[in-house]
């Protein structure tokens, strides 16, 4: 039976290619594309917001189909794809070629995902006309919103690109561009002195525009309360406990390959299904009814 690129069975074969069947470029979409006014209606109503990695057309257009509101072209190809011990000599012309694929695969299988992408390290940190170039880069390439990790200095780059029309998500926590400044991956924002910091940085960073911040390794009660305090800045959290007002993981993690050891925040939503669309299911499902992240395996 022939497959289409969400992994359903076509119905019909008028778009059938030699690798499987396409929907018809014609089929109308019953979802909405997911917008920025969106992202903040759910974080303003407490309805979790889904994220995933992705780096390629069809992983892309089967997590879309599965639910999965937001698809992070993330820096982390540099470890999953190319197999590097960190994300540092990720280049803009590897996160352009991955963004525009991406972005491909969403148009192919009309999808509805909000497409963010990462700024890699070294193309945003020279200048704020540094940075706008960079992110238009990404843009042009088909994401939506752009991506850049760290708070303070970074508070008037969010500015200069938000005023400029590119919607910004931030990044706090372990950034993991940063790991050689950090001394490895760590749990970040701990104590109060961090603690206060991270809150000023993430208030400053909301000021600034930034709508969506991801927190990386952060203690749960810390961003729980970041969360309360950034109405309009959602908070997406990463191995940062529950109270975040929503969840992304490293595909490769979910689907339980990896090269190495994984963080402890990750959970494998394979076990729980058996197909990778099974899994993306489980995964959105557990994160709107706030079985994931779980306390005792999150807890910091
Ligand atoms: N596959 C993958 N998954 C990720 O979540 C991820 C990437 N790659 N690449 C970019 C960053 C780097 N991240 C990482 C990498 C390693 C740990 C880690 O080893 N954590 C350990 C040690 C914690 C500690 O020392 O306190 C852990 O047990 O969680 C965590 C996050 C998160 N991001
Ligand atoms: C882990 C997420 C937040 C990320 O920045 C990436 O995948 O590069
Ligand atoms: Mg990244």
């Amino acid at each position: 039976m022939a497959l289409n690129p969400t992994g359903e069975q076509a119905s019909s074969a008028t778009n059938a290619t030699p690798y499987g069947t396409l929907p018809p470029a014609s089929a109308p979409s019953t979802r909405k594309p997911i917008s920025l006014p969106r992202i903040q209606e759910m974080h303003t109503r407490g309805e979790k917001i889904t994220m995933l990695t992705a780096y390629d057309a069809t992983f892309a257009a089967v997590a879309d189909a599965a639910g999965v509101e937001c698809i992070l072209v993330g820096d982390s190809l540099g470890m999953v794809c190319q197999g590097r011990h960190s994300t540092v000599g990720v280049t803009l012309e590897d996160m352009a070629y991955h963004t525009e694929s991406v972005a491909r695969g969403l148009r192919r299988a009309q999808g509805t995902a909000w497409l963010i992408g990462d700024l890699p390290f070294g193309s945003y940190q020279e200048s704020k006309e540094q940075a706008i170039r960079s992110a238009s880069v990404l843009m042009q390439a088909g994401a939506h919103m752009v991506k850049l990790e760290g708070g303070g200095w970074t508070t008037e780059v969010v500015q200069f690109l938000v005023q400029r029309g590119i919607p910004v998500c931030a990044h706090l926590g372990l950034t993991p561009q940063t790991v050689h400044a950090l001394g490895g991956y760590r749990v970040q924002g701990r104590g109060d002195a961090a603690a206060d910091i991270m809150k000023k940085q993430a208030h400053e960073l909301q000021d600034a525009g930034a709508s969506m911040v991801v927190l990386e390794m952060v203690p749960a009660p810390l961003s729980a309360e970041l969360t309360r305090e950034l109405p309009h800045c959602a908070t997406i959290g990463i191995g940062a406990g529950k109270g975040t007002a929503g969840q992304v993981l490293v595909l490769h993690d979910m689907l339980g390959v990896n090269l190495g050891k994984n963080p402890k925040f990750v959970r494998n939503f394979m076990l729980e299904a058996t197909s990778i669309r099974g899994a993306m299911e489980a995964y959105v499902a557990a994160v709107k009814n706030g079985s994931f992240p779980d306390d005792a395996v999150h807890a910091w």
